[in-house]
């Protein structure tokens, strides 16, 4: 039952969240050459990620850090996990992908900042972490945030991961995908992608955003193929959202390119904020029913 009855909780934490914290992750994940799944760089990032959530998760003892060691590559996805308390068989996932591509043919030393697709989509869900774990917010479901390896070459990372969850009988109650969060190309705010995604769940971050970020405007659009990681988890049968930052036809003609960068989407990440937020309203929500 998707009941949203945690504003005490939540309207705090959406507060706290701020457009600069996020726009400096971006920063950072885009200095590093490439992210690409089989390039030193996208190690670099995987590291820096698990770096940057471990630091977010010290002194918590019911947080842990991991990275997932993919079986045909070596970059790492990254999962953080808060423990639930008396309803942790259940699990919510959050996610968005780590690597980033040049279509041109990504070596070692060729440029793909991907700074809207996806650091865009980690730093959303790094400062969602952030705020999260700076209340001390306890949550009775287990969340699990996962920045997925290799997307862009087939959603392998991914498809790796929701195979092994489904596999181990894990019961994911809902997944959430934050792909491209910052490039603001199109009238309305947020859209909520129809195809590989769950109708009901839809509704619900449409809720979520109608009660948390009422001035926002929400729309549809359909990617009418496996357009991001959502798909993995689709294919397993589970609950899957993406909300995404513009319609299909106005999507950021910049991506997997050199020109995919921060300076490029105005060197602000005001429209990054407003996932961030709904991925935290979301967490949070979901994360706090009980069994
Ligand atoms: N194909 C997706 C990007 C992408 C996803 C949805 C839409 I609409 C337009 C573009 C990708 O490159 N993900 O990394
Ligand atoms: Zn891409
Ligand atoms: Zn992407």
């Amino acid at each position: 039952s998707y009941t949203i009855d945690n504003q005490t909780t939540v309207n705090p934490l959406l507060t706290q969240m701020q457009a600069t914290n996020i726009g400096q992750t971006i920063v950072d994940l885009s200095a590093i050459t490439n992210r690409y799944y089989t390039t030193t760089g996208g190690t670099t990032g995987s590291n820096w990620i698990k770096n940057k959530w471990t630091s977010l998760a010290s002194g918590r003892s019911n947080v842990t850090v991991e990275q997932f060691t993919h079986a045909a590559f070596p970059q790492k996805s990254v999962i953080l996990t808060i423990q639930g308390s008396d309803n942790a068989s259940e699990v919510v996932v959050l996610g968005g992908h780590q690597d980033s591509i040049n279509t041109a043919g990504t070596t070692e030393t060729t440029r793909a900042p991907g700074a809207d697709d996806d650091a865009s989509g980690i730093a959303s869900l790094t400062e969602a972490i952030r705020v999260m774990l700076a209340s001390n917010y306890q949550p009775r479901r287990t969340i699990k945030f996962i920045a997925y390896a290799a997307e862009e070459v087939g959603l392998k990372g991914s498809a790796e991961i929701a195979k092994k969850y489904k596999t181990d009988g894990v019961k994911v109650v809902g997944v959430m995908q934050l792909d491209m969060t910052n490039y603001k190309g199109s009238a309305k705010d947020i859209y909520l992608y129809t195809d590989y995604t769950n109708a009901a769940q839809n509704t619900f971050v449409a809720n979520l955003i109608s009660t948390y970020q009422p001035t926002l405007t929400v729309g549809n659009d359909s990617c009418g193929y496996g357009c991001s990681d959502h798909a993995s988890w689709h294919a397993q049968g589970y609950p899957t959202s993406m909300p995404f930052e513009t319609t299909m036809n106005e999507s950021n003609p910049k991506i997997h390119g050199t020109g995919d960068t921060y300076a490029n989407m105005g060197s602000q990440a005001n429209h990054a904020l407003k996932f961030g937020r709904l991925a935290a309203s979301f967490a949070v929500e979901l994360g706090s029913d009980g069994p």
